[in-house]
């Protein structure tokens, strides 16, 4: 890459106070971001940046709207976004940046204008061709209908139905009661005129099949108004995210067409009979569940671009903020001190392996789906969307958790004006917070990765082959040789080498398996059903499993990323260094495990070499913080905080946002109520 061409693409950074740390750099941040994001996914950004900057439309701060208006706005800005051709299918993983300017514009669109086209082309047929047009083109506007009130989880527990009507060639969709009512749709409340509904398919026979997905016509397209059969409303207001309309809707006896069945692996004939193209069930589901697991995946960008800012905003400003220092005369910025720096740069670090990691996994998943719609062999597409749907369970509550957790400490590390709502860390804590909840709650969500992995575990013991096609964890099949090994490292720089941190979260994983296996049997042992088996088996066993996979494969997809033959060696350096912070702050957390398990005795000081480790890490990571936020960074009018702008000009931006607001300067009109009260 030419150094001019890259001067095009990358836009150069405002001089001021911030150049202190960045002229210490010891890498080239634009060639860094080249390499990590592309050309391509420079280019989307780029267009994304500055379709926002140049319409008066996003010009508008809407956060002291009413609900109405946020939602109207947000409706708005989509149709504007998808009016010059921006929308989730181009742009794919890349349109998660929005998250950085309004966290609700991505939420419904991506849904609406993503989520709800794709699972049509996914699991509908040439017979939804049609439909997915007027889907593409806004004719229709789609949401995606799973979670009822009484249940969430729990997909199994649903109650709406859909009874094959054989006379009127019809499934007639059924709310027994308001529990049963879908509910939390994005974009239903309000915008709908579509849903894509899951519900428990009924033939005739009186079987039930379990919940299939329908295309079910919520509103008048001429009037706007609910069609006859249909309650529909909104939920109100939210912690956040108020310009998507999240709503509910209830059915009464309500028809629609037989062929508005998305029927890619199953199908009701004229007749009523149930047909489906796997015939085992539960490979219907394997395919199902792999197509569904775009949505967690895409979840893990989502974290990465809330991620990313909080630590952006906080690395600048803490480069900047200054407190106490060595001598009367010298005050250091917050950023010089051990303790800041341990609380800063391990989070700086999780960003670059959370978005590594969420840009390589998308772009699996969408490989996967396309071959999913070209009807490559289903027995190892069934095996491969169940590795994804395990990978994905344990990544996502891992990464929302890693993104919950950073963005907290880094509203902490900014002080009292981190506190401020200009400063933004608080609606990205509170944006981000839903991560945790939607696309399966995390902890229950976590279950169906450790569930797969001890099935994975019995296979081995079993002298099976273990499937994993995409090679997550096809190590195992040498977990014998793995547990055996001690830990062996003589100095603090051999313990957070990317091979030795590596190591050691295999091993991580092999003894978490071995042990919640064991745990597992001893409670079979004793007669507990499988209900009770799974449930007594989370707390410090399975949980914990699928945690450390997670982690583990975060580690792998980051030195694999490393190894790639594109980077020179001043970033190639610099990435160690991160993968390293990433691997041992993440490793420091399971000493105990280490020390327990047996691969590290009392004596091999492995705490003491590890926890060194760090703080060399962290050290050495000050001359180049600065210019790896500035990889990560959107442009100013993006960032949008007086704490992160890319100058570094802390005060002067605080002292412009408080001067602005003619408010902040105004006697309040209830002035005389403080006279009165003689306060
Ligand atoms: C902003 C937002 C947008 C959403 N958008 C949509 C949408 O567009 N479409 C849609 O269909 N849904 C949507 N949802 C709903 C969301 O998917 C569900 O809220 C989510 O799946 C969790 O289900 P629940 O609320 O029923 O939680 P529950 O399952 O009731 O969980 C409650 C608590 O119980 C715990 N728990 C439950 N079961 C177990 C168990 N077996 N073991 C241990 N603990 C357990 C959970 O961990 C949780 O802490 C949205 C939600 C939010 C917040």
């Amino acid at each position: 890459m030419r150094l001019s061409k890259l001067k095009d693409l990358i836009s150069d950074l405002p001089k001021g106070p911030l150049d202190k740390y960045r002229i210490r750099a010891r890498f080239n941040w634009k060639l860094l971001k080249f390499n990590l994001e592309g050309e391509e996914g420079i280019n989307y950004q780029n267009k994304i940046w500055s379709f926002i900057k140049d319409n008066s439309l996003f010009k508008e701060n809407y956060t002291s709207l009413t609900l109405d208006e946020s939602r109207r706005i947000c409706t708005a800005r989509i149709r504007a976004l998808l009016d010059n051709k921006i929308d989730p299918i181009t742009y794919r993983g890349w349109l998660n940046i929005l998250f950085q300017y309004d966290a609700s514009i991505p939420v419904k669109m991506s849904v609406m204008h993503g989520m709800v086209p794709n699972t049509i082309f996914t699991l509908g047929t040439e017979r939804h061709l049609d439909i997915l047009y007027k889907f593409s083109n806004q004719e229709y506007l789609g949401v995606f209908a799973l979670t009822e009130i009484s249940h969430g989880t729990n997909a199994k527990g649903m109650r709406t139905t859909a009874t094959y009507d054989v006379n009127r060639k019809t499934f007639c969709l059924h709310t027994p009661d308001f529990e049963a009512a879908k509910c939390w749709v994005g974009g239903l409340g309000k915008t709908a005129t579509h849903a894509i509904l899951f519900a428990q398919l009924i033939t005739p026979d009186k079987i039930n099949h379990g919940l299939h997905s329908f295309i079910v016509p919520i509103r008048d397209l001429d009037t706007h108004l609910p069609l006859p059969g249909v309650i529909v409303g909104d939920l109100g207001e939210k912690i956040a995210l108020n310009g998507v309309d999240n709503g509910f809707v209830m059915f009464n006896n309500y028809h629609i067409p037989r062929t508005y069945l998305l029927n890619r692996t199953a199908d009701v004939t004229e007749d009523g009979q149930y047909v489906s193209s796997f015939k085992d069930k539960n490979k219907r589901f394997g395919a199902s569940f792999g197509a569904l697991s775009i949505g967690r995946f895409n979840i893990t960008w989502i974290c990465s671009s809330f991620l990313s800012l909080a630590v952006v905003i906080a690395l600048r400003y803490c480069a900047v903020r200054k407190q106490f220092g060595p001598s009367e005369n010298e005050e250091w910025s917050v950023i010089e001190y051990q303790a800041q720096q341990a609380r800063l740069f391990p989070h700086l670090a999780s960003a670059y392996a959370v978005k590594i990691f969420s840009q390589k996994y998308c772009e699996i998943i969408s490989n996967f789906q396309m071959k999913l719609v070209s009807g490559e062999d289903r027995n190892k597409l069934h095996l491969e969307g169940i590795e994804l749907h395990a990978l994905s369970s344990a990544t996502k509550p891992l990464c929302s958790w890693i993104a919950r957790d950073a963005i907290q400490d880094c509203r902490e590390s900014c002080g009292g004006h981190g506190y401020l709502k200009m400063s933004r860390l608080g609606d990205i804590r509170a944006n981000h917070d839903a991560n945790c909840t939607y696309e399966g709650e995390n902890n229950v969500l976590i279950q169906q990765s450790s569930n797969w992995l001890l099935s994975q575990w019995s296979c081995l013991l079993n002298g099976k082959a273990i499937s994993s096609p995409l090679g997550t964890i096809d190590f195992l099949e040498d977990s014998k040789h793995i547990l055996k090994q001690k830990f062996n490292c003589r100095t603090a720089e051999e313990t957070i080498s990317l091979e030795n941190l590596l190591f050691s979260f295999k091993w991580l994983l092999c003894y978490y398996l071995e042990k919640t296996n064991k745990h597992v049997q001893d409670l079979r042992e004793k007669g507990y059903t499988d209900f009770m088996v799974r449930n007594d088996s989370q707390l410090f066993f399975a949980r914990t499993l699928s945690l450390v996979y997670g982690e583990y494969v975060l580690l792998k997809t980051f030195i694999d990323c490393i190894k790639e033959p594109i980077w020179r060696s001043e970033e190639y350096e610099v990435l160690v260094k991160l993968c390293s912070l990433f691997g041992s702050t993440t490793l420091e957390k399971r000493l105990v495990d280490l020390y327990a398990g047996g691969y590290a005795s009392v004596d091999s000081n492995i705490d003491d070499k590890l926890r060194r480790g760090i703080i060399i890490l962290c050290k050495d990571l000050l001359e180049d913080a600065v210019a790896l936020v500035d990889v990560l960074a959107p442009p100013d009018y993006i960032v949008n905080s007086p704490l992160g702008m890319g100058d570094g000009n802390v005060y002067k931006h605080i002292q412009e946002k408080i001067f602005e607001n003619k408010e902040n300067l105004e006697r309040p009109t209830w002035w005389r109520e403080i006279l009165s009260s003689k306060l």
